[in-house]
């Protein structure tokens, strides 16, 4: 399907010729634990710290120009992996490479094939969103005419107007301030781009748009995107394959079908499952029921009601 162009054009990062060839990402038996400790609670006090296996031995090979997406619960490890892919955290056994690049030992190199998107961004906050865009495309070397009119345009598409990109970001819904970080990742035409949860908390056009602007990357600038979402219809709209992750471990990978029709056949379904019987399938420790989704109108309403329980739980 051909892709709308709608931005003003950016040069793409070129890779050396045998770059050309290797895996986009390839993560080998990658191990992450965390030490939880539990010293503020009072009738906690004296228990050990306890450790947990955010990412267990997971392996993956991502293509040059595939979309994929990982999917997961709250605390599967999903940021977890994202984070080690982009530097920010160390493994603790196994291996990653971008490109041919190691993480750990080529981290600069790495940085720069790079873009990360989380909700979890940082900005100047009393700095308005054209003037903390600006400061970003300076470290991207994008030339000012270009960034201001990319900016613009890209903002415009997510739904901030004209008259709100000069107001400081404090004063802006959390919604907007991700519509921002998300302009951010849209300014350069990264390698690969890391999109942690890009989409939560943006409302329906905005969605549509951020998925565009996934497309395009890939379309026109050859990008690998990784992205990790709750929202199971942008996992299918969007993503060549999907790593289901679940307690830290890749229980399933393959492309929407793929997943379907190996679902459908474990069930004994006569058709293919749907994206949510395969999440549940794989997930096993969640159960929503008919009566929860009636409750809280929607199956992803009543995951993100069940899944906030669980925290407070926890
Ligand atoms: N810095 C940290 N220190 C201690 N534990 C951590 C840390 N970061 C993550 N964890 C733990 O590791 C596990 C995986 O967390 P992670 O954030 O990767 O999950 P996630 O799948 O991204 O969750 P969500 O969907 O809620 O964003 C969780 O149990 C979490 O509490």
């Amino acid at each position: 399907m051909a892709i709308q162009r709608l931005l003003p054009p950016l040069s793409t990062p070129r890779l050396a010729d045998h770059q050309e060839e290797q895996d986009a990402v390839l993560v080998e038996e990658v191990t992450k634990v965390f030490m939880k400790s539990r010293p503020w609670l009072p009738w906690q006090k004296g228990k050990d710290a306890r450790t947990v296996r955010a990412v267990d031995r997971v392996s993956l090979r991502v293509k040059r120009r595939e979309i994929i997406g990982i999917l997961g619960s709250n605390g599967s490890g999903k940021s977890t992996l994202i984070r080690i892919l982009s530097t920010l955290l160390i493994p603790d056994s196994g291996r990653v490479t971008i490109f041919g690049y190691d993480v750990v030992r080529d981290e600069a190199i790495v940085r720069r094939l790079i873009n990360r998107v989380s909700v979890e961004a940082s900005f100047f906050k009393k700095l308005s969103p054209m003037e903390n865009l600006i400061y970003a495309a300076r470290l991207y070397n994008l030339p000012g005419r270009l960034a201001r009119e990319r900016i613009v345009s890209i903002l415009e598409r997510l739904g901030i107007g004209a008259a709100r990109i000069k107001q400081p970001l404090e004063d802006m819904s959390r919604g907007m301030q991700q519509k921002v970080a998300i302009a951010r990742a849209f300014l350069t035409a990264p390698v690969l781009l890391l999109l942690d949860e890009p989409t939560t908390g943006l409302d329906p056009r905005s969605k549509l748009d951020v998925q565009t602007f996934v497309r395009e990357l890939r379309e026109v600038h050859d990008a690998t995107i990784l992205l990790t979402t709750h929202d199971l219809e942008e996992a299918e709209a969007l993503c060549d394959r999907v790593a289901i992750i679940d307690q830290g471990r890749i229980v399933a990978l393959g492309s929407i079908d793929e997943l379907k029709q190996e679902v459908m056949h474990q069930l004994g379904l006569s058709v293919p499952a749907s994206m949510h019987q395969v999440f549940m399938h794989y997930t096993a420790s969640h159960r929503i029921t008919e009566e929860d989704i009636l409750r809280y109108g929607s199956w992803e309403k009543a995951f993100e009601a069940l899944e906030a329980m669980r925290e407070e739980e926890e």
